[in-house]
């Protein structure tokens, strides 16, 4: 079998159209939506995914202000700066970028975020609320993962998923979110024995180990669903995936690439979580005068 390719720039592409409409009819309202990035340090990578989320805001009509602060900046400077956003009535969506230096404590920061603005979904009370299935924001990589199942008319109900990775912000919600699409759903993580006895059991199987190419030919069933979370960057620049693309390709039904697969719609999901987001406030401020 040759794998369908998922185009993960296109499918992005479609949804935040459909964003730049809704956006447009809550400017029409007085709203803006509008996105906070900190970033503290100047990691690369980091540096460029905040570009290209600042990016992907102007192209929909979202307004984005990002917040460069110093390797250097204390714990207490950067929940000040939270707390400054929690309070600020035109930021909708606040957005700490990951990993932090190692004297800020990560849970720390993520726990002074407002949850009502906490639009990557990583507060304790938004991952509450997505294991007892109530509303809340979703984490946006395992998001835009079950959008890409989707769109490939497979039901994922009744199937069997295993999740290789076990991290709070995909593996854990990824497991949750196609446990509520009622698949039956396996975690594997570094420890697991005999892997590829458990991987070849997979209908859909999610690769977020941030391994690249752990996971091949020998892993993977004719016919399988296979998503490929990792980003890992080589020496010389290329970016590759935890699958071995041209091995698994020919074993998959659906497969997703690195880059342009789950990386686009990370970002679309986050777009779509500030727009929701500022959606809400709306209701909120409407609810008030009433
Ligand atoms: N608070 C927080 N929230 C995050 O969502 C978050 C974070 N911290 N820290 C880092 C990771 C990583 N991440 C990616 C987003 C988009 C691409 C992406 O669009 N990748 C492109 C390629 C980009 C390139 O060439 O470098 C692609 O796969 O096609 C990748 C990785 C979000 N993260």
């Amino acid at each position: 079998m040759t794998a369908t390719i998922i185009d993960g720039r296109m499918l992005a592409k479609n949804i935040r159209q459909d964003l730049k409409e809704e956006i447009i009819r809550l400017k029409a309202k007085g709203v803006t939506p509008g996105l906070a990035v900190i970033i503290v340090g100047h990691d690369p990578a980091s540096v460029t995914y905040v570009k290209a989320k600042a990016k992907a805001c102007q192209e929909i009509g979202i307004y984005s202000d990002i917040f460069w602060m110093a390797e250097e900046t204390t714990e207490a400077e950067l929940l000040k700066q939270i707390n400054d956003l929690n309070e600020n009535p035109n930021i909708h969506g606040i957005l700490v970028q990951l990993p932090l230096p190692p004297h800020i404590s990560e849970q720390a920061v993520i726990n002074t975020i407002a949850p009502e603005k906490d639009v990557d979904g990583f507060h304790p009370v938004n991952a509450g609320k997505l294991m007892i299935g109530a509303e809340g924001f979703i984490p946006c990589t395992p998001h835009g993962i079950i959008k890409m199942i989707q769109s490939t008319g497979e039901t994922i109900a009744g199937k069997h998923a295993v999740v290789i990775g076990r991290s709070n912000i995909v593996g854990k919600p990824m497991a949750t979110l196609l446990l509520r699409e009622h698949a039956t759903v396996t975690i594997c993580h570094s420890r697991t024995k005999d892997l590829s006895k458990i991987t070849k059991q997979a209908d859909i199987l999610v690769v977020a180990c941030g391994c690249p190419g752990v996971i091949g030919r020998e892993h993977v069933a004719e016919g399988a669903i296979v998503i490929d979370v990792g980003v890992n960057r080589k020496p010389e620049g290329q970016l590759v995936g935890d699958v071995r693309f041209d091995e698994v390709k020919e074993k998959a039904a659906y497969l997703t690439p690195v880059p342009g697969g789950v990386g686009p719609m990370t970002i679309t999901m986050l777009l779509y979580n500030t727009v929701q987001a500022a959606k809400q406030a709306v209701q909120q401020e409407a609810s008030y005068k009433c």
